[in-house]
């Protein structure tokens, strides 16, 4: 399917790092390195930096996003933040369903699918995680994992919804691991997302999603990464923490 119709989106997931000060002098930093790019360029922070985050970012192209959000609009969830919350402050973007959550936290594919269709109801745009472990790469199931991960997150969400969504790859075994995917990995498994949604929503549809790869992405893999016909951006963790090396990233995704 046609690259072109898709604008290449790169997003840091800063996870559970960098306090008020740290995130604004990142983004002071990152800011300007960016200000040219030819993608969509997101950075996804903690709760408490996400104030600091919108201030710093006020006026230019970089957008903000949550790490995740809670599924019912308000209530008694102690700890939790409803998709409301965050679009009333000016938050974009929500990463939904990572493998972190997923594994730490509990979170199913079920509960990702409610995650996805709350943040869609408040005006966001989720960027919902799917990937498979270790063992089941090795047992050769791995499309098969991604696909009903991708099915589920997707139930009962119309094709308006979906041209809001990005899907990440994002392999748990290459997570904070140092081990990259190769680029034929990323790209294949983009591919089996892609023809996954195209079975849901029709081709067309599935030729405008954004279908990002994470995991130990950096800039001296990015390009090849992002060359992968399938591969339009990525979810960046370690790599998204230093300015120089997040915008080189972004530099290789605008090419
Ligand atoms: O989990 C990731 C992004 O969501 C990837 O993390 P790393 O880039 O640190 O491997």
């Amino acid at each position: 399917m046609n690259k072109n119709l898709r604008t290449p989106v790169i997003a840091g997931n800063w996870k559970m790092n960098k306090n008020r000060a740290e995130a604004k002098a990142l983004l002071e930093e990152l800011c300007p390195l960016v200000k040219d790019a030819g993608c969509g360029v997101v950075v996804c922070v903690p709760f408490t930096d996400l104030e600091t985050a919108l201030a710093a970012t006020a006026g230019t192209n970089v957008k903000v996003g949550a790490q995740n959000c809670h599924f019912e609009t308000s209530g008694a969830f102690t700890g939790e933040i409803a998709a409301d919350m965050l679009a009333e402050m000016g938050v974009e973007y929500v990463v939904l369903g990572h493998s972190e959550r997923r594994q730490y936290f509990a979170e199913t594919d079920e509960t990702v699918n409610l995650r996805t269709k709350a943040a869609l109801a408040a005006g966001l745009k989720p960027i919902v995680c799917v990937g498979e472990l270790l063992a089941q790469r090795e047992q050769g199931i791995t499309a098969e994992v991604v696909s009903l991960q991708t099915k589920v997150a997707l139930q009962g969400i119309d094709a308006e919804g979906l041209r809001s969504i990005i899907i990440a790859y994002e392999p748990v075994w290459a997570i904070g691991t140092g081990k990259t995917a190769t680029a034929e990995q990323a790209g294949e498994v983009c591919a089996v997302i892609r023809a996954t949604v195209a079975g849901l929503y029709g081709e067309e549809a599935a030729s405008h999603l954004v279908v990002q790869y994470g995991g130990s992405m950096n800039a001296g893999n990015a390009a090849e990464l992002l060359a992968q016909p399938d591969v339009d951006g990525g979810l960046i963790g370690g790599a998204s923490l230093k300015a120089d090396a997040f915008s080189q990233i972004v530099e290789a995704a605008s090419k």
